[in-house]
Order: C-alpha cells, then sequence, then structure tokens
C-alpha cells in the first residue's frame, strides 16, 4: 500500500523578519521565526512580555500600521502568502478565513451597538446572511460559547457585559466567520482562574465543533500545558525552542524554556513559600546582544555563546528543536535545571 502523503500544514511560517525604523536605523524585533500550523491544531505561541509575540500575530494578520516597518519571509496559508498579498485581498481572509481576538474584548467590540448587532453585522457582511438569519446564527454561537440567556446578551452594550462574557461575545464573533485559523492573543490573561479554565476548555472544542486551528499567544506556561498540542517559545524576537508540547514540558532543552517551567506553582505536593524567577530582564530590542539574547541571563553561558547566536536550531529528537549549543555538546541539561534561577516572589 502507498504511504499516506502527509497532508501540508494549515499555515506554513518561514524566516519571519520584522524591524521597525526608529531614529534613523531598522530595529529587529522579530528574526527569522519559523513554524507550521496543522489542522485543527493548537500552537502555543510563549515568551516573556515583549518578546514577540504580538507582532508575530499582527505581522501575519497585515495589521502592522507603523512607518518605515520591513517585513520579510514568508507565511503560505491555503496556498496564500499572507506576507505577499494585497491589502484588500488579505482583508477579505482575515473576514473568512482567519479570525483574531485580543486580551481586551473592548478593542473588537464598538461601545456603541449591542453585541448581538456587531455579530449580525460580521454575518452579514462576510457570510451574506439575511437580518433574521444572521440574528438566528448570532444566537446559535453564544449559546455555543456557554452564554447564558443569549438573546439578553446579544441586546446587551460591551460594557453591560462582565469580562467573562465579553470574552465568550468576542470569541462567538470570531468564530462567526467559520476561520480555519482562530489567532487568540492571550485571551484568558485579563480573567480570573475560573473563567479562564472555560475560556480554555472552549478553545480545545473549537477544534471538534469548529475544525479550526488555534495560535495561542501566552506568557503563561500553565496555559501553554493544559490548551496546546505543540508549543514555541520565543525570546527576544527569536526561537529558543519548539517542539510538541508534552516534549518541552517533560525534556526542556533550553535553559530559557526550563527556567520558565521552573517558575510554574506545582499542580501537587507541597508548595514552596517562593517561586524560582528568572534573574534580570529580557533586553531591549536595540540593546540585543550580539551572541545568545539569553546569555546575560543563562547560569550556563560559555564563550561560544557570547560571538553569536547558535548558527543553526539542534534537532533533539523528531519536531523538537532548540536554538543552543549545550545539547548538542551533551550537557546533561535537564539535571542541571534544578537550580537555574533565582529565588525572588
Ligand atoms: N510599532 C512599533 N514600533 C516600534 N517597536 C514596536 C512596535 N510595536 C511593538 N514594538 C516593540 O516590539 C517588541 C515586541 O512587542 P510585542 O508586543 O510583540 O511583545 P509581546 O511578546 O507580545 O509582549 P506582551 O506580552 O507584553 O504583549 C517590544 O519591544 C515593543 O516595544
Amino acid at each position: 500500500m502507498p504511504a499516506k502523503t502527509p497532508s501540508p500544514p494549515l499555515l506554513e511560517v518561514r524566516n519571519l523578519c520584522v524591524s521597525f525604523a526608529s531614529r534613523g536605523q531598522m530595529i529587529p524585533i522579530v528574526e527569522n521565526v519559523s513554524f507550521s500550523i496543522g489542522g485543527e491544531e493548537i500552537l502555543g505561541l510563549v515568551g516573556e512580555s515583549g518578546s514577540g509575540k504580538s507582532v508575530t500575530a499582527m505581522a501575519l494578520m497585515g495589521l502592522i500600521d507603523a512607518p518605515g516597518v520591513r517585513i520579510t519571509g514568508s507565511a503560505r496559508f491555503k496556498g496564500y502568502d499572507l506576507l505577499a498579498m494585497p491589502p484588500k485581498q488579505l482583508r477579505k481572509l482575515r473576514g473568512q478565513e482567519i479570525a483574531m481576538i485580543f486580551q481586551d474584548p473592548m478593542t473588537a467590540f464598538t461601545p456603541v451597538y449591542t453585541i448581538g448587532w456587531q455579530i449580525d453585522e460580521q454575518l452579514r457582511v462576510h457570510q451574506r446572511l439575511s437580518r433574521k438569519q444572521a440574528r438566528a446564527r448570532t444566537m446559535d454561537l453564544l449559546g455555543e460559547m456557554g452564554v447564558p440567556d443569549p438573546a439578553n446578551t446579544a441586546n446587551r452594550y460591551p460594557h453591560q457585559l462582565s469580562g467573562g462574557l465579553r470574552q465568550r461575545a468576542m470569541i462567538a464573533m470570531a468564530l462567526s466567520c467559520n476561520p480555519s485559523l482562530l489567532i487568540a492573543d492571550e485571551p484568558t490573561t485579563a480573567l480570573d482562574v475560573t473563567v479562564q479554565a472555560q475560556i480554555l476548555d472552549l478553545m480545545r472544542n473549537l477544534r471538534k465543533t469548529y475544525g479550526s486551528s488555534v495560535l495561542l499567544i501566552t506568557h503563561d506556561m500553565g496555559v501553554v500545558a493544559e490548551t496546546c498540542d505543540n508549543t514555541l517559545v520565543l525570546y527576544s524576537g527569536r526561537v529558543a525552542e519548539t517542539g510538541t508540547t508534552q516534549a518541552l514540558f517533560a525534556h526542556p532543552q533550553h535553559p530559557y524554556t526550563a527556567a520558565l517551567l521552573a517558575s510554574i506553582p506545582p499542580m501537587s505536593g507541597p508548595r514552596p513559600d517562593r517561586l524560582p524567577a528568572i534573574p534580570g530582564g529580557p533586553p531591549l530590542p536595540v540593546e540585543r546582544p550580539a551572541g545568545c539574547a539569553f546569555a546575560p541571563r543563562c547560569v550556563y553561558t560559555h564563550a561560544s555563546c557570547l560571538p553569536a547566536p547558535p548558527p543553526a536550531f539542534y534537532t533533539v529528537a523528531p519536531h523538537h528543536e532548540v536554538a543552543c549549543v549545550l545539547p548538542k555538546e551533551g550537557t546533561p541539561l535537564p539535571a542541571r535545571f534544578t537550580t537555574p534561577t533565582t529565588p525572588v516572589l
């Protein structure tokens, strides 16, 4: 029997670079970021504040509107290169195939119209539904998102809803176009733990009910663990490590990934008084060192880390790659990950 040909990824990003012009020079913010997302996959894009997660997503969506921005690389989505598409065509794709949700739903809704009117409008414009059909679908969508009493909620203005309900309504609006890809930028950061768990549940279910894939942007490794099939760790605009979530959590190979994991409270057993935190902060883009950007904070740094970033990714196992020289040198990393950080909390 002939071997089954693997289906091409839904989104394949190669060598994405984004630079902003500042004071006469180009500042690289995102450098050579590559990843792919398959059908019904949830990929977590994780990293500290300022690591370039949002810039990556906004560049893919054609939503960076800064004078002098330079975006290079390719981002193939269903046969289109998102980075080379004319803005009008990309806008259409955003309405029909790719949707985005944000940490603050107020940015997605206009304050002067009801939630229901705004979702109806999306359906009328992008799905060409009649007023009546649109309202019926809006009710369905709100119901599917776990909104109690959808008719009542639809008639409310955004500021009249709780944060959790607003987030559900925003996801309903995003799903109104039946997107193949949902980009969710910190969708649970502003919510309390219980609502957060419900929203993450919703994300996981999107795969089954809508066949959607999700690019989930977060700084929270706990959210990644609960939700994502695969994970990409970004540090200072560069990929530090990528692999299945299971492999990354079981055998982190980059000291940064390991340090992020060390800072998650344990699920069971006694809770430490203080959680370890990574000393210092990521470099400002203008001050990024010549070598590995994590070197100034890394307890394993040695001479070869300083002149230039690792020349290539080291493949630890199939689909598990790391931008660090230590695993290649055979350093027994996991065993040494017990004390890479400084307790500060
Ligand atoms: N329009 C812009 N012009 C210049 N620099 C920018 C612009 N937008 C973002 N940046 C810079 O790009 C870097 C990455 O920002 P980004 O918002 O992508 O980080 P992030 O990882 O999403 O962080 P957070 O979790 O805080 O949102 C930051 O240093 C930010 O100041």
